[in-house]
């Protein structure tokens, strides 16, 4: 089995409705992720999938929540933009992604929030 693993990064505002606490107000993160994925089969140039067409995909998902405020967008409008939520939404988008279906599947993202808090979203195999 082969894995991969990509970072990137996005800058937004949120805020987590009803949090007992500041985290209540409208704030803003620089958000870091990782993308790991894993696969068996290598294709003629020796790749699971060339990064490039990794990190495109991840890209062109965090390119809808750079620079937004987080909690109007469809995907969060009924539930909260946290850390566990975001890494979620990412996780499905990029599984969902023409570079990376039927090339290899998606084992988790991880978001950093702060230099100090991570989630990490996986699905059991
Ligand atoms: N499990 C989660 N807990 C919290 C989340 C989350 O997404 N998942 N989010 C927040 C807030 O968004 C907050 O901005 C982050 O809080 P925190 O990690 O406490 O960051 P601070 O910079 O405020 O850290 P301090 O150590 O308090 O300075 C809260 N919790
Ligand atoms: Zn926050």
């Amino acid at each position: 089995m082969f894995e991969l693993s990509i970072k990137d990064d996005f800058g937004a505002a949120h805020r987590i409705v009803n949090y007992p606490g500041k985290c209540n107000n409208l704030h803003g993160h620089n958000w870091i992720v990782e993308a790991v994925v894993y696969g068996k089969e290598l294709d003629e140039l020796g790749m699971l999938v060339d990064f490039k067409k990794l990190k495109k995909a991840l890209k062109e998902i965090l390119a809808e929540l750079d620079h937004h405020y987080l909690n109007e967008l469809p995907a969060f409008t009924e539930e909260n933009p946290s850390a566990e939520n975001l890494a979620a939404y990412i996780y499905h988008k990029l599984e969902q992604h023409e570079n990376i279906i039927n090339k290899c599947r998606v084992k988790f993202v991880k978001i950093w929030e702060t230099q100090n808090s991570a989630a990490l979203y996986y699905e059991e195999a």
